[in-house]
């Protein structure tokens, strides 16, 4: 098997009883989300059953699967499943056990087609993953309302962090060639509820505005719409300068506003539910409304103003830092952004990333989470991955998106999780949303790893709800992508599940980070002090010395802590008491240091790295026990990924330790096997490297 079928691989079941409780299928209505309904329905059910699914028009025996809404017909209008689609919301779905007649149905339906659609997903899930269906009733309804990814895709198909091959978007091709992977792409991703995609990178090119792609898009956006996804694209702030040929993209500037005014006029001519723009401005070189000295919010307003009357909105990001703020990159975004609470429009939201720095493998909460309570804030998660390993290591990202997710922001007393503030709960935000950074290309498998799927999975799954925990998402992957074998999932899911832990050991614990190869940031490259922005330096963020290590943000260092609620701070301000995994993020620690374990922090560096390296080895080890239960193909790639990971993580380790000690003046304790390369062996490796180890 290649994994170009994802999670919807509709093998045959091994639980025999389906076929008694699923006779045919049943679907109301016409529209093209229904018509989807229905080949989804045909697909999954042929394919789980093995046998041919009849198309049934009346009731007329037990066992048949009705899919549509009320709306569409008089049969589901009188089912008297009215309050449970109450519940059910404009997106949500049930699925119900129901006598129609003195017929025994399964009934699939919600307040619009594409809620049906989602359901209709959810049921073959019940059945991928073999769970009981004879009495069902499941009301499902998403807590977060635009759920999405986040394409990096250049348009000359390259993608920025991505990591299995170029584009799916064919610039060249479109709009007159629909290739199959863009109804596959959409299928995958109504699967798990992502009702949206921003189709270019943020870092911007104008050209995606000019009309030739803007036809391509619409060709993209049709094939999209009947699976319930809008098309949204990044709109570079200059591109009234680059393309409209004026002089100023001032957001203030009367002819710049009536520039942007009939562009967005022009490309709902083409998408008539075009949802609207992602911007990156002012940050990493970009243009925007800074370079005129405005604000963030001038910039966004302008451009929300002109999607307005279309019901558009602007996702404006929060990801960015300058030279402006030299005592610590942390402290920028919130310096920002803060002061503009309540200065944007309502169909304005502001993305943030899920913390401060960028996409590490381990980081505390954005503290811009629970800060501005007049904005809704959007979840920037990152699935593709680019700081943990990128296509090359496996790790499973539920648990990091959960950690932070769940972290207290304490800003509405204890409770007020991330959560909360992004599901628009905790200050009564209508509009709410969570976006992940795409892993997509054009590999076979979509995703590179194998494994890599299973975080684009989660992304989907968290969004829609984010109280499924890290374990039930895993094994709802590994059963639709792999197999039902309990001994398979009992291994592989606590093998994904220690994953994301692992990787943190042996490239950053105690919370180290940023600490990469400069620019590519893989591997380790801790040395590098000679680019010429301070903070793309490695030394920047650990502050090796002969003292000791690590960023000091509390009041006496750079006081990023004080971004943070009290109590919320209380978790990491002392460094006696601060949370360990955290340490080094918030702390300047001496060397001598000592842990929770009762070593020194010299010595917990080295167990902390000399562990995640044997992990790694072992995920290996672990995965070889479970050749009986997955393909050759998928299993031999796994096998070679994994053997690569273990020698990078001991790459990690030896380069590290051997670096640190060099400041550090202490010895690897002799228990452990001596690195048997010298620091300069690591420095002199380039990029892309066979490390050896
Ligand atoms: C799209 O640019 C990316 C850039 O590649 C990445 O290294 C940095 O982390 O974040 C940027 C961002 O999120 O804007």
């Amino acid at each position: 098997e290649n994994g170009y079928d994802l999670w919807l691989r509709y093998k045959p079941s091994g639980n025999q009883t389906y076929r008694q409780h699923i006779t045919a299928v049943l679907t109301t209505g016409s529209s093209p989300t229904m018509k989807a309904v229905r080949d989804e329905l045909t697909r999954g059910l042929s394919g789980l059953l093995q046998t041919a699914i009849t198309h049934s028009t009346a009731v007329n025996r037990d066992g048949i699967v009705i899919a549509g809404t009320p709306h569409s017909s008089p049969l589901i209008h009188n089912a008297g499943i009215a309050p449970l689609l109450q519940q059910a919301g404009e997106e949500g779905f049930i699925i119900v056990t129901k006598k129609i007649g003195d017929k025994k149905c399964i009934l699939i339906s919600g307040n619009s087609d594409v809620g049906v659609l989602y359901g209709a997903f959810h049921f073959l899930r019940l059945l991928q993953t073999e769970q009981p269906v004879e009495q069902l009733h499941i009301v499902s309804t998403p807590r977060i309302k635009l759920r999405m990814l986040n394409h990096w895709d250049n348009l000359d198909r390259t993608v920025e962090r991505g990591y299995a091959g170029f584009s799916i978007w064919n610039w060249h091709t479109l709009p007159g060639y629909i290739d199959q992977r863009y109804i596959d792409y959409a299928r995958a991703n109504a699967s798990i509820g992502i009702n949206g995609t921003v189709l270019t990178n943020v870092n911007a090119n104008a050209t995606i505005l000019t009309k030739p792609y803007l036809e391509k898009v619409k060709a993209l956006a049709d094939v999209f719409r009947p699976y319930g996804i809008k098309v949204y694209l990044t709109a570079r702030f200059s591109a009234p300068v680059e393309t409209g040929g004026l002089k100023t993209a001032d957001p203030l500037n009367e002819e710049v506003r009536q520039w942007w005014t009939k562009k967005v006029k022009e490309i709902y001519t083409y998408i008539p539910d075009f949802g609207g723009f992602l911007v990156k401005a002012n940050s990493e070189g970009q243009p925007g409304p800074q370079d005129y000295q405005r604000t963030h919010a001038d910039g966004a307003n302008m451009l929300a103003d002109a999607l307005a009357p279309f019901s558009g909105i602007v996702i404006w990001r929060a990801f960015v830092y300058s030279n402006e703020n030299p005592a610590d990159r942390h402290k920028q975004a919130y310096d920002d952004f803060v002061p503009l609470d309540g200065r944007f429009r309502p169909n304005v939201m502001v993305q943030v990333k899920n913390g401060a720095i960028d996409f590490m493998p381990r980081e505390p909460f954005h503290p811009l989470f629970g800060a501005m309570p007049k904005t809704p804030l959007m979840m920037e998660f990152q699935v593709t991955q680019e700081y943990l390993g990128q296509g090359t290591h496996l790790v499973f990202l539920a648990p990091l998106f959960a950690e932070t997710l769940q972290s207290d922001s304490y800003q509405k007393g204890p409770g007020s999780t991330v959560a909360k503030v992004i599901d628009g709960s905790m200050d009564g935000h209508p509009l709410t949303g969570i976006a992940g950074v795409a892993n997509i290309g054009s590999d076979i498998n979509w995703c590179g790893h194998p494994f890599a799927q299973a975080n684009w999975y989660a992304l989907g799954r968290l969004a829609w709800d984010h109280t499924l925990s890290s374990k039930q998402i895993a094994e709802e992957w590994l059963r639709m992508s792999y197999s039902n074998d309990e001994r398979f999932i009992g291994t592989a899911s606590k093998l994904m599940l220690e994953s994301r832990d692992i990787m943190v050991q042996y490239a950053n614990p105690i919370g180290l980070h940023h600490i990469m190869g400069t620019s590519h940031h893989y591997g380790p490259a801790p040395w590098v002090n000679d680019l010429n922005r301070p903070e793309w330096n490695p030394v920047y963020y650990h502050r090796a010395d002969s003292t000791g290590i690590g960023f000091n943000r509390t009041a006496t260092g750079s006081n990023a802590l004080a971004q943070y609620h009290p109590e919320a701070r209380a978790r990491w301000e002392n460094m006696l008491t601060c949370d360990e995994k955290n340490l080094l993020w918030f702390h300047h620690v001496p060397w001598d240091f000592r842990m929770k374990s009762g070593r020194s922090l010299w010595d917990e560096l080295c167990y902390q790295y000399y562990t995640g390296a044997e992990r790694a080895g072992k995920m290996r080890d672990t995965w070889q026990t479970l050749q009986p239960y997955v393909d050759r193909q998928r299993f031999e790639q796994v096998s070679m990924l994994l053997q690569i990971q273990h020698e990078e993580a001991i790459w990690w380790r030896n380069a590290c330790l051997l670096y640190f000690q060099t400041f550090s003046k202490r010895l690897i304790p002799a228990e452990y096997e001596k690195p048997s390369k010298t620091l300069e062996y690591y420095k002199s490796l380039q990029f892309p490297f066979a490390p050896g180890i």
